[in-house]
C-alpha cells in the first residue's frame, strides 16, 4: 500500500500482518547463505520475525527505513545481522554503550573474523578494528571525536539510528515555547553527527531509523530534514506481551497503598514531572520487594545517576545480589538484580528477566514503555513477570499514573500483599 502523507513524501506501508509471500527463512529474505547458517548454529535462530521478513528485504534493497514495533521482537538484532551480511562501511548508532556491547557481542557471534569497531566511551573498549565494515557507537562519543578532528569519515553505505526518538528528543507537542527554542539551539549529538555526515557525503548514505516509540512527528521531522527519502515505513504491529502484570504502590512515611484507579477523568498529558529524588520510604519499600517478589533476575530503574549509589549501598547493606547493569553487559557478571536508568537500560536484552522495579515515576509514557518492554520480549512465558513502579504519595500522582496507562491502554493490577 502507497500511502500520501499531507507534511511529507510518499512513503511506503508496509504492515506484517498483511504479508503474504514465502518468506519463512533468512535467506528467502536476501541473507546470503552463510549468515543464515551463522544464525542457526550461533544463536539457534532459523526462522524470522514477521517484522522481520518485512524489515530485512528492506534493508537489503538499500531504500530508507522508519521502522517502528513494540519492544523485544528483534529490530536491533536484525539490523545488525542485516548489515554484517551486506559488508559494506555501515555506522550504527545507538543511545548507551551497554547497547553498543551488546550489538557488537552479537556481530562477533555472526563474523568472529570481522568484529565490529565500537566508538564508545571507556578506555578498555578501545579495541582497533577500524577495517571492519561495522562501526557501533554513541551520538555523544561520535561528536567529540568529530569536535576533536578525530572522526573518520567512511563514507557509509548505511547509517542507523537506532532508540531514534530517544537520539534525538524532539520536543513534546505540549512542550513550553522555551524548550523548542532550547531544543533548537542545541542539538542533540546524534543531530549533529548525521548533519557532518549528510554534508560530508556526496551521496545520501541509506538511513535506517528504529525504535518502538517513533512517533509521526519524529518522522516528519527526519522527511523535512531529508535524511529520509521515499522510505519504507514499517510498523511491525506485534500483539503486546501478554501476561505482564504492571502494579504501581504509593509509597509515604506510613503507609505503601495500591494506586486507587477510580479516580476523576483527570487527563495529564504531556510529559509527566517527576520528583527525582528517591526517599527512605520508597528504598524500604523497594528493599522489601526484592526480598518477596520470586524474582529470578530483576532490572531496577532509578531516576538518575544520582541514585545509582544510593541504590546500590542499600541494597548491599540488605544482602541484596545487585550489580550495575553496566557490568553485566560488559563483563557478563550475573547477580539477581541490575541496577540502570532509563537511558542505559534503552534496547538491553536480558533473557532472564522476571521482574522490573521502577523507583519513582517514569519521566515519560516513552521512558514506562521501554522500561517495562526489557520484559516479555519475543512471547516469552510471562506468566509472573511483573513492573512495579514504587512512587512517592504526592499531589497529582494518581491522576498522572492513570492518565499515563490509559494512553498506553494497559491496565494496573492491585499487588496482593499491600492494601
Ligand atoms: N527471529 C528470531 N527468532 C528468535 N529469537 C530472535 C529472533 N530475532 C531476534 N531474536 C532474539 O530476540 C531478542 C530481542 O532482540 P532485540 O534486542 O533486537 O529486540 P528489539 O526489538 O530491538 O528490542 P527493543 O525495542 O527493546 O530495543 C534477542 O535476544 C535476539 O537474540
Amino acid at each position: 500500500a502507497t500511502r500520501k502523507s499531507a507534511q511529507g513524501p510518499a512513503f511506503s506501508v508496509i504492515r506484517a500482518r498483511l504479508l503474504t509471500t514465502d518468506s519463512s527463512n533468512f535467506e528467502s529474505l536476501g541473507l546470503s547463505k552463510a549468515t543464515a547458517q551463522r544464525l542457526t548454529t550461533a544463536f539457534n535462530i532459523s526462522e524470522p520475525t514477521a517484522m522481520q521478513r518485512q524489515l530485512i528485504p528492506a534493508i537489503v534493497s538499500g531504500k530508507d527505513v522508519l521502522l517502528k514495533d513494540i519492544t523485544g521482537t528483534g529490530k536491533s538484532f536484525a539490523i545488525a545481522t542485516a548489515l554484517v551480511d551486506i559488508r559494506e562501511p555501515a555506522l550504527y548508532v545507538v543511545p548507551n554503550r551497554e547497547l553498543a556491547l551488546q550489538i557488537s557481542g552479537w556481530v562477533e557471534k555472526l563474523t568472529p573474523d570481522s568484529p565490529a569497531q565500537l566508538v564508545i566511551a571507556g578506555e578498555e573498549h578501545h579495541t582497533d578494528h577500524s577495517n571492519s565494515p561495522l562501526t557501533i557507537g554513541t551520538a555523544s562519543t561520535m561528536w567529540s571525536l568529530v569536535q576533536n578532528g578525530q572522526w573518520e569519515n567512511k563514507r557509509w553505505k548505511a547509517v542507523v539510528v537506532d532508540e531514534a526518538d530517544q537520539a534525538f528528543r524532539l520536543p513534546g507537542r505540549y512542550a513550553h515555547w522555551k524548550k523548542r527554542w532550547n531544543r533548537k539551539a542545541h542539538p542533540k549529538p546524534a543531530e549533529l553527527v548525521l548533519e557532518t555526515i549528510m554534508t560530508a557525503q556526496a551521496s545520501k548514505p541509506q538511513v535506517i531509523m528504529s525504535s518502538a516509540t517513533m512517533n509521526r512527528p519524529l518522522r516528519h521531522w527526519l522527511m523535512e530534514k531529508q535524511w529520509i527519502k521515499d522510505a519504507v515505513y514499517i510498523n511491525g504491529l506485534s500483539p503486546a506481551s501478554a501476561g505482564v502484570q504492571h502494579h504501581c504502590l504509593i509509597v509515604s512515611s506510613d503507609q505503601v497503598r495500591n494506586i486507587q484507579t477510580q479516580i476523576d477523568d483527570e487527563v495529564v498529558v504531556g510529559d509527566v514531572a517527576t520528583d527525582q529524588d528517591i526517599d527512605e520510604s520508597m528504598m524500604e519499600c523497594l528493599e522489601t520487594l526484592c526480598s518477596i517478589e520470586p524474582v529470578k533476575q530483576g532490572i531496577i530503574f532509578v531516576p538518575n545517576d544520582g541514585s545509582f549509589s544510593q541504590v546500590m549501598s542499600k541494597l548491599h547493606e540488605c544482602d541484596i545480589d545487585a550489580i550495575p547493569l553496566y557490568e553485566s553487559i560488559a563483563h557478563g557478571t550475573q547477580a539477581q538484580f541490575y541496577v540502570a536508568t532509563a537511558m542505559t537500560g534503552r534496547g538491553i536484552d536480558l533473557p532472564n528477566i522476571s521482574h522490573v522495579f521502577i523507583v519513582g515515576l517514569s519521566k515519560t509514557i516513552d521512558d514506562y514503555m521501554h522500561m517495562a518492554g526489557r520484559l516479555g520480549r519475543l512471547g516469552q512465558a510471562t506468566d509472573t513477570a511483573k513492573v512495579i513502579t514504587i512512587a512517592r504519595d504526592s499531589k497529582y500522582v494518581e491522576a498522572k499514573v492513570n492518565s499515563m496507562f490509559k494512553l498506553m491502554n494497559t491496565s494496573i493490577s492491585m499487588y496482593a500483599h499491600v492494601q
